[in-house]
């Protein structure tokens, strides 16, 4: 949670917080193609620290102590051979499921939620494919969060200053009440099914904006560390942050 004086209040409880185990489930979105990072393959399949961008998110996933039952992965359906030379490539061995993507975010994550169908409860962590450096105590966080609100997303305070556009040019925006937002963004599953079974809107940019006309966003404290990997830049920081 945030500790300033803009802090969100928890608007109602959607499940009181109980130290009782839930099921947790995970959809990793790498349906992209990487337009703004230009590179010659989608970026969730350069090479980042020695081994591709996504398997360092998956094992994010995959670690023990977060007890995820179930890891979906979202492609772009013309690369799921890609994926396969790949893992077995580099030895990638993490347990998951290949779903095909859509065209556009949403699309995609609906597909991913299509594939958890045998699943009645618990909640669901829906995380860009290309966020490889997600710490282990957000991804708990927003889990726990998301049991005891119905929906939680990982967010930051802005370090700039920002400024919005008007027609005589811009203003100053008070950054103290923005918050930008990461993945993972976790939900109750029923929920999450309830938001993408509405139609499409060209306004949603993240799962927060599909859901939050059902249910109120509680914010997790997230973590500059958690870079989304969109230019070519973020890769150089990327690797070193990784660095021992
Ligand atoms: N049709 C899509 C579009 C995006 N994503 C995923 O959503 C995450 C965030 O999207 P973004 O960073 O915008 O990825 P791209 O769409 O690949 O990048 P760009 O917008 O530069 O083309 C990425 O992991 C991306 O693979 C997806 O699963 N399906
Ligand atoms: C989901 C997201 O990463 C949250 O910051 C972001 O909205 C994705 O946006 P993009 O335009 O697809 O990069």
């Amino acid at each position: 949670m945030f500790t300033d004086s803009y802090d969100f209040p928890p608007f109602h409880t959607y499940r009181v917080s109980s130290s009782t185990p839930f099921s947790r489930f995970a959809i990793i979105v790498a349906g992209g193609t990487g337009t703004r990072m230009g590179a010659d393959r989608p970026k969730q399949f350069l090479e980042l620290a020695g081994e591709p961008v996504l398997a360092h998110t998956l094992r994010r996933f995959s670690d023990p102590g977060l007890d995820v039952q179930e890891l979906v992965l979202v492609l772009p359906s013309d690369q799921l051979a890609t994926w396969q030379i790949l893992c077995e490539q580099y030895g990638i061995t993490v347990p998951h499921t290949v779903v095909k993507g859509g065209a556009t975010r949403w699309a995609s994550v609906r597909n991913g939620l299509a594939h958890l169908t045998a699943q009645t409860s618990g909640v669901v962590a829906v995380h860009d494919g290309v966020r490889p450096l997600t710490p282990h105590a957000i991804i708990e966080a927003t889990y726990q969060a998301a049991y005891n609100h119905g929906a939680a997303v990982a967010a930051v305070v802005p370090k700039d200053s920002v400024r919005g556009l008007n027609q005589q040019g811009s203003y100053a925006l008070n950054r103290s009440r923005l918050r930008l937002v990461q993945t993972p963004q976790c939900f109750d599953l029923a929920l999450l099914r309830r938001a993408y079974q509405l139609p499409e809107l060209t306004t949603f940019t993240d799962d927060a904006s599909v859901v939050e006309d059902l249910h109120p966003i509680h914010l997790v404290e997230g973590d500059y560390r958690n870079l989304k990997i969109t230019t070519p830049e973020d890769l150089l920081l990327a690797e070193a942050l990784l660095r021992p």
